[in-house]
């Protein structure tokens, strides 16, 4: 459709358009009529009688009370006539693909003027092309789904598979030799920890935390186990059908009589008496895309420990949704296996050896949902960077405040050193081997975890405190930190609870502790 043509004012002619029926006001120098629309308007029609907004500039009283948003929608957008003339719009672009030039909105090494020793060409391409990709693809569809609640729009998913970005999400390795990378922005050999970096970061940017998980976050914790200890034959078929979006797996550990507690599992698997299938009888629970996936990396009690089992949806298995906090779009479940018949070829890893199998895994677990977590606080720093600087009170902004400026204060020093914190630790994890990052970087990792997701609540809490009560409010002002608020715990139980991440770390120092150690 062609840009509508625009006429332009001078603001003396818009100041004649002053009547309740003849009702001109100006935006950020565009003009709207609002002569018709007052009366239909969610905030009333009695803000529109104000003789500073009749025929007046009202920009800052707009911008004290609706986000940028609202004029963006078409029903609003057609209320514009015209601009005025010889002026320009002093909002700063959010267009797709934009980087933010509020101080501390991105990361350092993407901030204009800071420099950075780990990221190379390849890595900001790839961040330029995400973050278009997420802009301008997958938002809308996070925006609807997470009102919706249905699961992430599977053709999105199927072109994140296309793109290879579905493989990309496991991390450096041997599955990405010989596939086309996103476009080929980074080759397959130079695919490092902080590309992966970037693709979490760029995901945390849509801060809507149920579709965030539901947006293949099952593949991301439940294909691995299956790509590292899956026969040949099952691992490729389901890899081949996970990573092009066809089918989606999950990992069902979590039961509601043992959660951090592995060796409290109660789901069983036992053989058949000709060896050939097992059959696995229990129950999972909080199991993310439990509702809509076709495989489930279980782990299941056996003789003489634990096993992991694949087990592919069929007679027998029946998921149904859990109502959290956050949107039924995660695909949230609770599961049952009931006699369900599974062929042995399906166990992944030694029989009874199955809490190595899943504990490899946990490291990289965790640091994905750090790389979100730190992004995340990131976006409220920025929407509260933006209100403090536009909202008044008491005829100032609200950053002439110093509790609210010491309070921004602790929310940057947060996400600063999370980020730096977490960036030294991907440095690392390039570095070492699978080997050596489970012996040395469990605990740093378990710690970072816990300090992140920590500080997320704190900031969450600051935020809401900033906002008063848009905070608590879902839509408007502060509907970014309301969902953040509601949604934080899901980072600080994902993955290991706080306490438990907090003395894991410690744990692993005492046992690293030199012997002869002395005061
Ligand atoms: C083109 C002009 C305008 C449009 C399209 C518009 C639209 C809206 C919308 C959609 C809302 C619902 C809340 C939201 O989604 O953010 C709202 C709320 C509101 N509007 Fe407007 N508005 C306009 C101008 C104004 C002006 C000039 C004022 C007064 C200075 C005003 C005062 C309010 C108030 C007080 C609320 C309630 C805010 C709250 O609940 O926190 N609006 N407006």
């Amino acid at each position: 459709m062609p840009a509508r043509e625009l006429k332009q004012y001078t603001r003396d002619e818009v100041a004649q358009h002053n009547t309740p029926d003849d009702l001109w006001i100006i935006i950020d120098s565009k003009v709207y009529d609002v002569s018709k629309f007052k009366s239909l308007h969610p905030g009333g029609v009695t803000v529109f009688s104000d003789e500073e907004i009749l025929g007046q500039d009202a920009t800052e009283a707009f911008y004290g009370l609706h986000r940028n948003e609202v004029l963006e929608k078409p029903q609003y957008a057609r209320l514009q006539i015209g601009i005025i003339a010889g002026e320009t719009s002093q909002l700063l672009s959010t267009a797709p693909g934009t980087v933010s030039k509020v101080p501390y909105a991105e990361p350092t090494w993407q901030a204009e003027g800071y420099y950075s020793p780990y990221y190379k060409d390849s890595h900001r391409r790839l961040s330029q092309a995400m973050r278009k990709f997420v802009d301008e693809v997958i938002m809308p569809d996070a925006i609807a789904r997470e009102d919706d609640g249905r699961r992430p729009s599977p053709a999105i998913i199927q072109q994140m598979g296309e793109l290879n970005l579905n493989a990309m999400r496991l991390g450096p390795g041997k599955h990405l030799e010989g596939l086309t990378l996103f476009n080929g922005v980074v080759k397959p050999a130079e695919y490092d920890y902080f590309h992966e970096l970037i693709l979490n970061q760029e995901f945390a940017r849509l801060g809507l935390r149920g579709y965030q998980d539901g947006f293949n976050g099952g593949m991301v914790i439940g294909l691995p186990p299956v790509m590292h200890f899956a026969k040949p034959e099952i691992r490729d078929r389901v890899m081949k059908e996970v990573l092009s979006g066809q089918k989606y797996i999950s990992l069902a550990i979590t039961e509601a009589f043992a959660g951090s507690d592995v060796a409290g599992l109660k789901t069983t698997a036992k053989k058949t008496p000709d060896g050939k299938f097992w059959i696995v009888n229990g129950t999972k629970k909080w199991i993310t895309n439990g509702t809509f996936s076709d495989y489930f990396t279980v782990g299941c009690k056996t003789e003489k420990g634990l096993t992991a089992i694949l087990v592919e949806r069929g007679e027998g298995v029946e998921t149904k949704g859990i109502k959290t906090s956050y949107s039924s779009t995660a695909g949230t479940a609770y599961i049952t296996f009931d006699n369900v018949k599974v062929p042995v070829e399906n166990t992944l890893g030694p029989v009874d050896g199955g809490v190595f199998v899943i504990l490899s895994n946990f490291n990289h677990e965790r640091w994905v949902m750090i790389c979100a977590s730190v992004r995340a606080q990131r976006n409220v720093v920025e929407e509260c960077l933006k209100w403090v600087n536009q909202r008044k009170a008491f005829g100032k902004p609200l950053s002439s405040q110093a509790v609210i400026r010491a309070k921004i204060a602790e929310m940057i020093a947060r996400v600063e050193a999370g980020q730096a914190w977490l960036e030294n630790i991907t440095h690392q994890m390039n570095n070492m081997t699978y080997k050596q990052q489970a012996d040395l970087l469990a605990g740093p990792i378990a710690l970072l975890k816990m300090y992140a997701t920590r500080s997320a609540q704190e900031t969450a809490r600051d935020a809401v405190q900033i906002f008063g009560g848009r905070g608590v409010t879902k839509t408007g002002m502060g509907r970014v930190i309301e969902h953040y608020h509601r949604t934080v715990t899901f980072d600080a139980l994902l993955g290991g609870a706080e306490d438990v991440l907090g003395d894991l770390g410690v744990r692993q120092a005492i046992k690293n502790m030199p012997k002869g150690a002395r005061l």
